[in-house]
């Protein structure tokens, strides 16, 4: 009898016949997997290396390591075995015919989690131990990890632990003197989440402000930088640094930042140099750049041996940091100095494994402050926090403040993405089929759709590629010109893009940008006869240079050299341009169309998703709650079908992962 698999569970089979499976049929399995693109070829590879360390191994053993390898390219840090044991049709989110497949193979292993248990510490290839063994897996209770990520996990919620315990204010009386200048008093903004997140921001090593767009998460922190200057103990030689995880990210905090403290320096007059401050800052950097990312090795510069030079460092756009990189910065950071992360919780997380905002932030929502987080809100904001945000939550939760109320984002776009986040379609669609100007949509729609709105935008909102490429066919002729034509163009790019839930096919990146290519050349926008490289090409860099100092992510333009009329890329390096020759990219890819894993730290005035009829997991809540917010004026959904948004919304990322449980006693 063959069940449905979409019912799979443990129990299905305690009555199927019990199936003996050697290594030999094992890895014909997976080979007939890999090729049916359920599993990657690396996947397999690394069962064979396995297969090979310990002859001894079982299938379940080089089963799970395949899966492992399988789970971490899609994100996740671990693999949860009790899932594997009991629901792995939500853990593998296979296509109907692969669960069939694994079902065909699952009543020859384990049906629970300590069966899975006890076949892995059989195996020489995994260890409970990694401080005393060097084998490739690590068996951390039911999760099971690969080394490299188990020691990442280990230490980001050490220093985690470190940097939040004993969190405890030095100056409350000045603290509470400096916010009641810097907030003004609002009987109906009760609690300001705003000022209490600043007095938090002054205690501790590490602090997180989560808020959706425009929340004000920059606003916020600018005065906390006010108040950590007016506190400090030796405000002249305050260091502070100013990071993101990519170039436009860092470019847009030091922008707000610069003009927030500008704000606050009238405010405050005399008596704090915030303008001077603010120039001692400095520019905001990437975190590659920051930490010093070198070429041909994962290592930075800056490490525990050799840390970063700050007393106070800032870094916003904290979902995109994966787990690696937060790992590193941890380590790379002086335990004096004070770590303030800011970001969306509820967005996608990094293309990389992990989910690091999300899993620090999981108390963020409830709060779960413990009486003594309740005085010192007290103390030093003359706030009382209500009840319902009270409980016994770990160091970090005390250490973490979310921001609730949105500044800008009121109108149909912000009702559409909260609508989103909370998984309420009726309200999403209400939203979406309200004819406002600010939200449209286009749904049973094709790809070319998505090409119209690119070539000129929209009836009420402005926006396609034309724009951007009117400013680049109005190349000056002298040099001195150069640079600001080159700002202007880089500018007028920003101002719209696709975005696309897929890579592949006629709804996916490489589709769309030919088509988007061909429609605009068709109006001579760009070259009918054009290679590779042509003027005006938006490129984005897929993979990190740190000799040329490019990195994955990073978008530039083609334009000509000034001097010798070579095409060159620019980028927009915080406040500056930089600029590389064309030639020597070797690893870049067309950017009007780009993923929305890869447009997140950016904003656009117009933004289109393209969303598929069915694209399977990849199409989640949070994958179109962070399309819907890269949108600053006007959004356009063009889908396929109402039933894929309605799908999407349904879907949540989960991510496996230990660092939640690792930050208990924390
Ligand atoms: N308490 C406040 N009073 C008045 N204006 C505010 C307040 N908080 C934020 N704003 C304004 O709201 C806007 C959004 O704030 P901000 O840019 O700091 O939000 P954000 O959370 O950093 O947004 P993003 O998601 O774009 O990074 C800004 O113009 C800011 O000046």
């Amino acid at each position: 009898m063959i069940r449905r698999i979409d019912t799979l569970s443990g129990d299905l089979f305690a009555d199927a016949a019990p199936l003996v499976l050697d290594r030999v049929a094992l890895f014909e399995h997976l080979n007939h997997w890999t090729s049916q693109h359920w599993l990657r070829q690396l996947d397999t590879a690394f069962a064979r290396f396995l297969a090979d360390l310990d002859p001894q191994a079982s299938p379940a053993v080089l089963l799970a390591a395949t899966l492992l390898a399988h789970m971490e390219g899609r994100g996740h840090s671990c693999l949860m075995l009790d899932e594997l044991a009991h629901d792995p049709a939500t853990l593998l989110a296979w296509p109907v015919a692969g669960l069939n497949a694994w079902q065909s193979i699952a009543p020859a292993m384990p049906g629970h989690a300590a069966g899975w248990q006890a076949e892995l510490g059989r195996s020489t290839v995994v260890t409970t131990d990694p401080a005393t063994s060097n084998a490739p897996l690590v068996l951390a209770g039911t999760r099971l990890y690969l080394r490299r990520y188990h020691g990442y996990e280990q230490s980001v919620a050490n220093a985690v632990r470190q940097r939040t315990a004993h969190a405890q204010g030095e100056h409350d009386a000045l603290v509470r003197q400096w916010l009641d200048r810097l907030f003004e008093h609002d009987p109906a903004n009760q609690p300001d989440w705003q000022k209490m997140a600043c007095a938090i921001g002054t205690r501790g090593q590490l602090a997180v402000v989560t808020g959706g767009p425009g929340t004000g998460k920059t606003y916020t922190v600018a005065r906390l930088l006010a108040l950590l200057l007016a506190t400090a103990d030796h405000p002249d030689t305050l260091r502070v640094a100013l990071a993101a995880p990519t170039g436009k990210a860092a470019a847009r905090l030091k922008q707000s930042i610069d003009g927030a403290l500008q704000d606050l320096q009238q405010k405050v007059g005399a008596d704090l140099a915030l303008t001077a401050f603010a120039e001692r800052v400095g520019a905001a950097r990437t975190l590659h750049s920051l930490l010093g990312a070198r070429p041909d090795t994962r290592k930075f510069r800056h490490h525990a041996g050799n840390p970063l030079e700050v007393d106070v460092l800032i870094v916003d756009e904290a979902s995109m940091i994966h787990l690696e990189m937060m790992a590193a910065l941890l380590d790379a950071l002086p335990a004096h100095a004070r770590l303030i992360l800011l970001g969306d919780k509820d967005q996608l997380a990094s293309v990389e494994a992990g989910a690091v905002l999300g899993d620090l932030c999981r108390d963020a929502e409830a709060g779960r402050y413990t009486g003594a987080t309740v005085d010192f809100v007290s103390r030093t904001t003359g706030q009382t926090l209500p009840a319902q945000y009270l409980g016994q939550g770990n160091a970090l939760a005390q250490q973490t403040v979310m921001l609730r109320v949105s500044r800008r984002f009121g109108g149909p776009i912000g009702q559409l993405a909260l609508a989103v986040n909370r998984g309420d379609a009726p309200a999403a669609l209400a939203v979406l089929m309200d004819h406002h100007a600010a939200v449209q949509w286009r749904n049973r729609a094709n790809p070319q759709a998505v090409v119209e709105l690119a070539l000129s935008g929209r009836a009420g909102a402005p926006g396609g590629y034309a724009s951007y490429l009117e400013v680049v066919k109005q190349r000056p002729p002298d040099v001195p010109e150069h640079e600001s034509w080159v700002r202007a163009v880089l500018g007028a790019f920003e101002r719209f893009r696709v975005l696309c839930a897929v890579r592949e096919g006629d709804w996916g990146v490489a589709g769309l940008n030919k088509a988007i290519e061909t429609e605009l050349a068709r109006h001579d926008w760009l070259p009918r006869n054009r290679g590779e490289w042509y003027t005006g090409r938006p490129v984005m860099i897929t993979r990190n240079d740190p000799g040329m100092k490019v990195y994955n992510g990073d978008i530039g333009i083609a334009l000509p050299d000034p001097a010798t009329d070579a095409l060159r890329v620019y980028f927009l390096d915080g406040q500056d341009i930089r600029s590389v020759l064309a030639s020597r990219l070797a690893d870049v890819e067309t950017a009007f169309a780009m993923t929305v894993h890869k447009s997140q730290g950016s904003e656009f005035e117009h933004t289109v998703l393209a969303l598929p009829v069915d694209a399977g997991q990849i199409l989640t809540r949070e994958l179109v709650y962070t399309g819907i917010t890269r949108a600053r004026q006007y959004f356009t959904l063009v889908s396929a079908s109402q039933q894929g948004f309605e799908d999407a919304l349904g879907r949540q990322t989960r991510r496996a992962s230990g660092l939640y449980e690792g930050l208990a006693g924390a």
